[in-house]
């Protein structure tokens, strides 16, 4: 395949594109806390067999909680700023889905360098992930390959939006358990950049995938 793309040396600062970033060491330990907290909340008030008094009582103070929190918001599209310890800085959302640190409705999945090459990343879906009993959501499988699939082709210097993505859904990932999440790039051409990936669990692949992310036009790159 031609590899005829040009990464960016430095990843574009999102600031200079009129996007709010805040670095990830500014975000408070307490949210930090607060958003795992909530994290098990969903789980509970997924699974609860409480009867209705407990049920109200919870409501109440899950209601107070949340009038706690209506002060000032980051608005939609804030960026966050991950360092990591090799020196990389890479940008993502705030509230990403799949990768979002202060969203609780996210796993979170964080990739990080991978001695091989790509990234790497590891993952526990809890049963609010589910869909077919005991087992994750193949939406949700999509979506984890999908992030780090993305994630890679940003890692390496050309972040894009994904055009395709093609799953193959080889065995039954399993919630509750340890997910070895692993991507990278396989080629260029031009703005097209072909990623794939896979999903183990206990050394097995559950899941691989494959997809065609189309870089940022940038301004410099010439539209090519
Ligand atoms: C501002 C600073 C920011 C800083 C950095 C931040 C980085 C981010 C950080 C961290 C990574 C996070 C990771 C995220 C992971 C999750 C990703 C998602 O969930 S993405 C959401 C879902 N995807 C969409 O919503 C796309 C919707 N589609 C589009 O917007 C367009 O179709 C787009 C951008 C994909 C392409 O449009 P065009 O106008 O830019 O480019 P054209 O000319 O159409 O295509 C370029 C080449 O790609 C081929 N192409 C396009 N779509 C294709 C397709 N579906 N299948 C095959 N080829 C396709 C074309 O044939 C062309 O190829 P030829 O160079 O001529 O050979």
């Amino acid at each position: 395949m031609t590899v005829d793309a040009k990464p960016v040396a430095e990843l574009p600062d999102p600031r200079d594109f009129g996007f709010s970033v805040v670095p990830e060491e500014e975000i408070p330990a307490e949210l930090v806390s607060l958003v795992e907290e909530v994290r098990s909340l969903v789980d509970a008030v997924a699974h609860t067999k409480a009867g209705a008094e407990e049920l109200t009582a919870a409501r109440e103070a899950v209601a107070a909680a949340s009038d706690r929190l209506k002060g000032e918001r980051h608005g939609v599209g804030t960026m966050i700023q991950q360092s990591w310890p090799d020196g990389r800085v890479e940008y993502g959302t705030l509230t990403n889905i799949v990768a979002g640190p202060t969203n609780a409705a996210a796993p979170p999945l964080r990739m990080e360098a991978a001695p091989e090459g790509g990234l790497r990343g590891e993952a526990v879906l809890n049963g609010t992930y589910q869909g077919p009993p005991g087992l994750v959501h193949g939406g949700w499988v999509a979506a984890l390959l999908d992030q780090a699939l993305g994630s890679a082709a940003s890692a390496a210097g050309m972040p894009g939006l994904t055009a395709n993505l093609d799953v193959n859904y080889r065995n039954p990932t399993p919630l509750d358990a340890p997910l070895e999440i692993t991507a990278r790039v396989s080629g260029t051409e031009r703005r097209k950049v072909f990623v794939s990936g896979e999903i183990r669990h206990d050394g097995q692949v559950t899941a691989e995938g494959t997809a065609l992310m189309v870089r940022m036009n940038l301004p410099g790159d010439g539209g090519a």
